[in-house]
C-alpha cells in the first residue's frame, strides 16, 4: 500500500484532473474520490478519460476522507473550510480552493463575501523559502489558476527592484474549463467559438492573492475568455525601475533551479497549447521599443501548473517526495 489519497470535488474539472494525476502517480493510492451532485456515480461515466479506473463517487464527507494520509479538496469556493476543519488533525489538506489563500480578511470579504476561514501555507513552492514551508506543513493552501501565471512573471521581478510594485498591468486569456463544470450559458460551445470576452473588468478575485504573493501594490487585471478548453496565457507589464536590469535574466536566475518554470530561449514567445498536459509555466520577457515598459508573458495549462499539478507538487513535498514525482514537465501539443 502507496500514500492513501482522497480527492473531494473529484467529479469536477480540477477534481478529474487530480484523480488523472493521482491514478499515475507511482508512491500514491487512491483511496476515495467524493462528489456532490454525482455522488454514487462510477468515476468513469462522470470522467470518459477515465475509463479503467474502477471507483465510484461517494458523498463528500468526513466521514469518506479521514482514512486518507492527504486529502485534496477540489470544491467551489466557501466549502472547504469546515469540511477541512472537521478532518482528523493527521490528515494533510492541499485546498484547491481560495477559502485559505488571503491572509488580510479584508480582502476576502471584498472579493469573495463571508467569513474569512483564516490562511493556510501558499503552495507556490517556487517562491523564495515557499519550497521549505510547504514541506513543513500539514495544511497547504494552492494558488489560482491567474495568480500562478502571473506571480511566477512577476515576483522575481518586483524581489529585484527591476520593477515599480505600484503600476502593474495584467492581461490574460483563459480556456472554459477556468470556470469549472458548472453549466453555465456564456460558456456554451455555440456562445463562446469564434468570440474572446473580457469580464469581471476591474474587480476580479484574484488580485488581492496576486498582491500578496508578489509584493505588487498597485495592479490592474483583465481576464478575457478565449474560445479553447484549456490553458491561461498572462501578460504582464510594468514600469522599469532602472534601465540596468535585464528582465530576461533576472526570471533565469530566480527559475535556475526549478523543474517546472522555463524561460524560453530568447525571441521564443509562451503560448498555451506548447503546456498542456504538464505542470509547467513558460516564460519570457523583454523591453517595449517605444515605451520601456518590461513585458512578461507567461503560459500554463490551468487544470496543471494553475490547479491539479500545482496541488500535486504541493503533496509531493508535504510528503518527503521529490516535487517533480508523478508530474510531466512536458506538454501533449498537437
Ligand atoms: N478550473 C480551474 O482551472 C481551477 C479551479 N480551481 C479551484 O478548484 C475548485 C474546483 O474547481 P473546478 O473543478 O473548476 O469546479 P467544478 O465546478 O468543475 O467542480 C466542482 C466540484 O465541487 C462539487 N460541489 C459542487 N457544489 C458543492 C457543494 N455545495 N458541496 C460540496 N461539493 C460541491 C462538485 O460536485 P458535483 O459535480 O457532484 O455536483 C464538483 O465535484 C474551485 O475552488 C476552483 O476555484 C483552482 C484553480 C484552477
Ligand atoms: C475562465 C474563468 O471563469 N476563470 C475563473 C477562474 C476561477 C478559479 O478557478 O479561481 P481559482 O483559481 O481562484 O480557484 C475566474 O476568472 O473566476
Amino acid at each position: 500500500m502507496g500514500i492513501r489519497i482522497a480527492v473531494a470535488g473529484a467529479s469536477g474539472y480540477a477534481g478529474g484532473e487530480l484523480l488523472r494525476l493521482v491514478a499515475g502517480h507511482p508512491e500514491f493510492d487512491l483511496v476515495a474520490a467524493t462528489a456532490h451532485s454525482q455522488a454514487g456515480q462510477p468515476v468513469s461515466a462522470v470522467h470518459p478519460q477515465l475509463a479503467g479506473l474502477d471507483l465510484t463517487l461517494a458523498a463528500t464527507d468526513p466521514a469518506a476522507l479521514a482514512d486518507a494520509d492527504l486529502v485534496f479538496l477540489a470544491l467551489p469556493h466557501g466549502q472547504s473550510a469546515a469540511l477541512a476543519a472537521s478532518l482528523p488533525p493527521g490528515v494533510k489538506v492541499v485546498d484547491l480552493g481560495a477559502d485559505h489563500r488571503l491572509a488580510d480578511a479584508a480582502a476576502w470579504q471584498r472579493y469573495y463575501g463571508g467569513p474569512h476561514a483564516g490562511a493556510w501555507t501558499y503552495g507556490l513552492p517556487e517562491l523564495p523559502g515557499q519550497r521549505a514551508a510547504i514541506a513543513a506543513a500539514d495544511r497547504v493552501a494552492a494558488t489560482g489558476c491567474y495568480a500562478v501565471a502571473t506571480t511566477l512573471a512577476l515576483a522575481p521581478l518586483v524581489a529585484a527592484g527591476a520593477v515599480a510594485p505600484a503600476d502593474v498591468v495584467v492581461v490574460a486569456a483563459s480556456g472554459t474549463s477556468g470556470a469549472g463544470r458548472a453549466a453555465k450559458a456564456h460558456l456554451l460551445g455555440s456562445e463562446v467559438m469564434g468570440d474572446l470576452s473580457p469580464y469581471k473588468v476591474g474587480a476580479h478575485q484574484h488580485v488581492p492573492e496576486i498582491k500578496q504573493a508578489t509584493g505588487a501594490t498597485g495592479l490592474s487585471f483583465t481576464p478575457v475568455l478565449a474560445p479553447m478548453p484549456r490553458g491561461i496565457l498572462a501578460t504582464v507589464t510594468a514600469v522599469p525601475a532602472t534601465t540596468s536590469v535585464d528582465p530576461r535574466a533576472v526570471l533565469a536566475e530566480a527559475y535556475a533551479d526549478a523543474p517546472f518554470v522555463h524561460v524560453l530561449p530568447e525571441g521564443s514567445w509562451p503560448h498555451t497549447a506548447a503546456t498542456l498536459g504538464s505542470n509547467s509555466c513558460h516564460l519570457q520577457a523583454t523591453r517595449d521599443v517605444d515605451t520601456g515598459r518590461v513585458i512578461v508573458v507567461s503560459a500554463i495549462d490551468n487544470l496543471g501548473k494553475g490547479a491539479a499539478g500545482q496541488a500535486v507538487q504541493c503533496a509531493n513535498l508535504m510528503l518527503g517526495l521529490p516535487e517533480t514525482t508523478g508530474l510531466s514537465t512536458f506538454g501533449v501539443t498537437p
